[in-house]
């Protein structure tokens, strides 16, 4: 049976290129061959379509290579077309969503409902089998609720109440082992499980920070709108350091989303990722230049 079209290669390249490639390759596949990555994949990278299928293909590769991928997905964008549809409006108190008992419900459809399924679909679509769950199922993510305080001075400030906003206390990865044992690929919504039952919204970052530290993951690959992190010309630093990433939020160069960006990245190797990855999810291929290429397009943060 011939190749659907999206599958072949560019003919662009000529067939000695196309294999030439493929045999460039091979000390990224061995270097990788039965490591777990974790990919965070935001909402806004599910918008655009063809982005979102060749994210879907790139997963499937990675695992029909030999790689155990998880992804962890956002829906930030998802879960506010639903509000508006509702009529309800949301607030965010430093980029996250204050989630009040009526609201934590419409998130839990939203995003383990459609978005979850709609990603594992993508995957499942480019051929591995992807199965979508929630922080909730197994008790995977064990969150409590956040106690947030605005960015600044914590010492002289009241914590502000964010309602059903959850932060990781424990992951319980076994339901994670046994979908990677059967040859399968775990799809991660953002929700925690609580003590007494109740449901948590947890930034997808941070979920997907967690789960990686957790599986030890070898990468954790987080998806965003910027080549990576900037320095202060502007300039993507290759690699970065606790200490350098310190630096540069307290001289104010790295600023608003991308400090708990770069603060879960760091969290992430402390608690036993061998390194995490700050990229441009909007860059086609994005996973496959990170991992095998030698150049790799965007940040690493290691551990000092
Ligand atoms: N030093 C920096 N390097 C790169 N991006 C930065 C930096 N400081 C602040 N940012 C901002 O962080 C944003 C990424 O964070 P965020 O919007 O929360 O991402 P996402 O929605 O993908 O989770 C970038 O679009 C950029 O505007
Ligand atoms: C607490 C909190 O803010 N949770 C996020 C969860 C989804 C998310 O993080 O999605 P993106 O990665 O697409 O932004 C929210 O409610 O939007």
């Amino acid at each position: 049976m011939p190749l659907p079209e999206e599958f072949l290669a560019s003919d662009k390249l000529s067939e000695q290129e196309q294999a030439a490639i493929l045999a460039g390759a091979l000390p990224y596949l061995r270097r990788y061959a039965g490591d777990t990555i974790v990919v965070k994949y935001g909402g806004h990278a599910m918008v655009e379509n063809d982005l979102a299928a060749t994210f879907g293909r790139d997963i499937a590769l990675l695992k029909l290579v030999g790689i155990n991928p998880i992804v962890v997905h956002g829906g930030g964008p998802q879960i506010n077309a639903m509000m508006k549809r509702l009529g309800v409006e949301s607030q965010f108190v430093d980029g996250l969503r204050v989630t009040d008992r009526e609201m934590i419900d419409v998130i839990e459809m939203v995003l383990s409902g459609t978005v979850n399924k709609q990603v594992a679909d993508l995957i499942s679509h480019a051929g591995a089998l992807a199965v979508g769950i929630s922080g909730r199922d197994g008790r995977l993510i064990q969150a409590e609720r956040l106690v947030h305080y605005r960015r600044g001075d914590a010492a002289h400030q009241e914590a502000i109440d964010l309602g059903f906003v959850g932060t990781p206390v424990r992951v319980e990865p076994r339901v994670l082992y046994a979908l990677l044992g059967a040859g399968l690929i775990p799809v991660v919504a953002p929700l925690g499980a609580g003590k007494e039952g109740e449901i948590y919204n947890i930034n997808a970052d941070t979920a997907a920070g967690a789960v990686a530290g957790a599986v030890r993951a070898s990468r954790l690959l987080m998806l965003t709108d910027v080549p990576g992190v900037l320095d202060e010309h502007g300039k993507r630093i290759e690699e970065l350091t606790a200490a350098e990433a310190r630096r540069l939020i307290k001289e104010g160069h790295i600023t608003g989303g991308m400090i708990p960006k770069v603060e879960t990245c760091l969290k992430a190797v402390q608690a036993g990722a061998k390194a995490a990855v700050i990229l441009d999810g909007r860059v086609p291929h994005t996973c496959l230049l990170e991992l095998f290429t030698r150049a790799g397009p965007g940040t690493l943060i290691t551990a000092e």
